[in-house]
């Protein structure tokens, strides 16, 4: 089955698990950051068919350079999120809230005309930033309205302290106005944190790559990996795109037009996989319309783990807000 056809019936998936009216996840397969202040790559950003764009205000930008890129961001959103041929996620990348940008970043994308989809945060070590973040969100987001909340863990002492971030989030989510979505491995700053030398099987970071999917699993959110910085080898990206896979990533960090499509054909679930995902989604609306809730697939019975499984093979996650 070639990578059109997959992509087609991923989409029917997806499609599928909208209907179903079930909090389902749409795909993050590729996170393509983009720099803010390159309103030429921004523009570029919204034709390469990238699951999500970060527009950067952190380390793809010069540091005499921050004022300009949150002001272009910004004038990019007052114009509104262009629609493309598919849904995705468009997202700001606001610095560190160690740094003394944070603060004009967050203002400048939440006062635009427009919000984006989603705020990520690069850089959080401890529960209290999440806290900051949310109060500080909370002076520009009503009630009613809710943005995806992307966390970055890129440190000795944010993997130390992960699950109180991630419990501290969820806690905070159920009143506040973000819902968080994905936990990135920032193995760049990781490696720097830590003194890492790092080699092309990536073996120096398996311990914190494994913790990351892990702890993103049991909090119920994706887990997007390391970036591959040789953008020009596509044969390494696709080998690691599926080592990361095979970890239980769902999707991969990217830094150029030219590693998209590999890294979002890599992420595809398997052609069997998507026949029974497919199959078991449309049974399951069958049943639910007869009132049935359990049901037998494929000689199976079919209970809620394995609906699940069958989301997850959508690969995964934004929650569907209704
Ligand atoms: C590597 C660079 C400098 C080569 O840039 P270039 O212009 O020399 O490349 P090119 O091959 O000549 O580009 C071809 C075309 O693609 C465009 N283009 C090129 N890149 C992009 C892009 N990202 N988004 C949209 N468009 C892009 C470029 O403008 C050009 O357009 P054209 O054909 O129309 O003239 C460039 O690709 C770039 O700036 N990439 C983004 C770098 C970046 O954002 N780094 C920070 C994120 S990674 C990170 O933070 C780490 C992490 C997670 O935190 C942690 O592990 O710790
Ligand atoms: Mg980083």
């Amino acid at each position: 089955m070639n990578s059109i056809i997959r992509q087609r019936l991923f989409q029917q998936i997806v499609s599928l698990a909208k209907i179903s009216g079930r909090n389902y996840y749409i795909p993050r397969r590729a996170l393509l950051y983009v720099p803010g202040d390159d309103p030429k790559k921004i523009s570029k950003s919204f034709t390469l068919d990238a699951d999500c764009i970060a527009l950067d205000c952190e380390d793809g930008v010069a540091i005499n350079r921050k004022e300009n890129a949150r002001e272009t961001i910004r004038s990019f959103l007052d114009k509104g999120k262009p629609t493309l041929s598919r849904d995705y996620d468009l997202g700001v990348r606001i610095n560190s809230l160690e740094t003394p940008y944070w603060q004009e970043d967050l203002k400048a994308c939440l006062t635009a005309k427009f919000l984006p989809d989603t705020i990520l945060v690069p850089k959080i070590e401890t529960d209290e930033t999440v806290r900051l973040f949310s109060d500080e969100l909370g002076k520009y987001i009503g009630t009613n309205q809710i943005l995806n909340l992307i966390i970055y863990i890129e440190s000795a002492k944010a993997f130390i302290n992960l699950v109180d971030i991630c419990k501290t989030t969820e806690s905070l989510s159920k009143t506040g106005n973000f819902r968080p979505v994905c936990l990135v491995f920032g193995s760049d700053d990781f490696c720097a944190n830590i003194g890492i030398t790092r080699t092309e099987d990536a073996n120096e970071v398996l311990y914190a790559r494994q913790k990351l999917v892990l702890v993103a699993k049991a909090f119920h959110l994706q887990a997007i990996d390391m970036v591959y910085i040789k953008y020009k080898d596509l044969e390494g990206l696709k080998m690691q795109c599926q080592q990361g896979m095979r970890m239980g990533y769902t999707g991969k960090q990217v830094i150029h037009p030219g590693q998209v499509s590999v890294v979002q054909d890599a992420f595809l679930p398997s052609p069997s996989q998507i026949e029974w995902a497919l199959g078991l989604l449309k049974s399951f609306e069958e049943h639910q319309k007869q009132g049935k809730g359990a049901f037998t697939y494929k000689g199976n019975m079919i209970d809620m783990p394995t609906m699940k499984q069958a989301e997850n093979t959508a690969k995964l996650a934004r929650l569907k807000t209704s």
